[in-house]
């Protein structure tokens, strides 16, 4: 059984570990680590089967385990990547914005050379990224239109240099346009789905976001609009928001448990 490893003790990765503890994933969640000490203390509380809290990021890194899931942000993937592949552990990324990063993503994939380890990027809050992967030769556009509710969007880094204030927005508002390069930049915990779609279709400069601002929605609703010579093709889903983190949709929580229950299984595989 695999042993795993968990960074960040929120939203996504409190239900992973509940869903290992709950045997529903054929694995051991056996250290966390999270900034938050009363974070990793609450999720210790929850579980059965008691993982130990690492004392510092290091710490988690070295530990005896085989693989170490991210749930916690991009400067976690920016400071800890290296150290975790150094230490010869698959590594599962949630915080996959940090990827668009040239650096960041040559240190992953000569991580992974080099250690010969390996690294997963679940689907998360989006669907449609196996028929972007089956036409990226043939795509030729590609946008990805996030609408959620302005509390959701509060704190981004985009509102520190815009005008616009996410408290006074009263009508849906389109708020940003441009590169996904630019937009998990200026919204770090929003918008990490565009890093998937760029990897997964044209890169990040070719594939455009735009995002909308709607008080009046209770959804995180992701649009994917796919154009090229082999046709054309739309998919959405209308997100419920993860009840302990609005900007985080239940999609990409179920989505990274499902990554790791193929990860950790023996079984039959479906799907690309
Ligand atoms: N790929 C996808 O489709 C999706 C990705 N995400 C991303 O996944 C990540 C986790 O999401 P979620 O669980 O909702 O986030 P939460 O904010 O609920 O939980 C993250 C936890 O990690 C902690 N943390 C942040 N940075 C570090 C660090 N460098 N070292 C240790 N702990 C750290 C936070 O502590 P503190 O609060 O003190 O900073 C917090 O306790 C986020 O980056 C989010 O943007 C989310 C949804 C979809
Ligand atoms: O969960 C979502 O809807 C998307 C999200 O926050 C992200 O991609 O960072």
């Amino acid at each position: 059984m695999k042993r795993v490893g968990l960074l960040g003790c929120g939203a996504i990765g409190s239900e992973i570990a509940l869903a290992i503890d709950s045997g529903k994933i054929s694995a051991k969640l056996t250290h966390i680590y999270d900034f938050s000490k009363e974070n990793s203390k609450n999720l210790v509380d929850k579980l059965q089967n008691k993982p130990i809290i690492t004392e510092n990021v290091g710490l988690l890194a070295a530990s005896p385990v085989d693989m170490i899931i991210e749930a916690a942000s991009q400067d976690a993937v920016r400071d800890d990547i290296l150290s975790i592949l150094q230490n010869r552990k698959d590594v599962m990324i949630m915080s996959v914005g940090a990827l668009l990063d040239e650096s960041i993503f040559d240190i992953v994939i000569d991580g992974c050379r080099d250690f010969n380890k390996r690294v997963y990027l679940p689907s998360g809050a989006i669907i449609g990224l196996d028929g972007i992967r089956a036409v990226k030769d043939e795509l030729e556009l590609v946008t990805l239109v996030t609408t959620k509710n302005p509390k959701a969007l509060k704190g981004a880094k985009f509102f520190e240099t815009s005008n616009i204030d996410p408290d006074k927005i009263t009508q849906s508002t389109v708020i940003y346009e441009g590169s996904a390069q630019e937009a998990v930049r200026l919204f770090p915990a929003n918008i990490n789905v565009a890093a998937l779609l760029s990897l997964a279709g044209i890169g990040s400069e070719k594939t455009r976001v735009k995002i909308v601002a709607d008080p009046h929605t209770d959804k995180n609703t992701h649009e994917i609009q796919a154009e090229g010579t082999f046709g054309k093709f739309s998919v959405k889903v209308e997100n419920v928001p993860s009840p302990s983190n609005p900007k985080t949709s239940r999609l990409a929580t179920l989505a990274a448990i499902e990554c790791l229950r193929k990860i950790c299984g023996t079984s039959l595989n479906i799907g690309t």
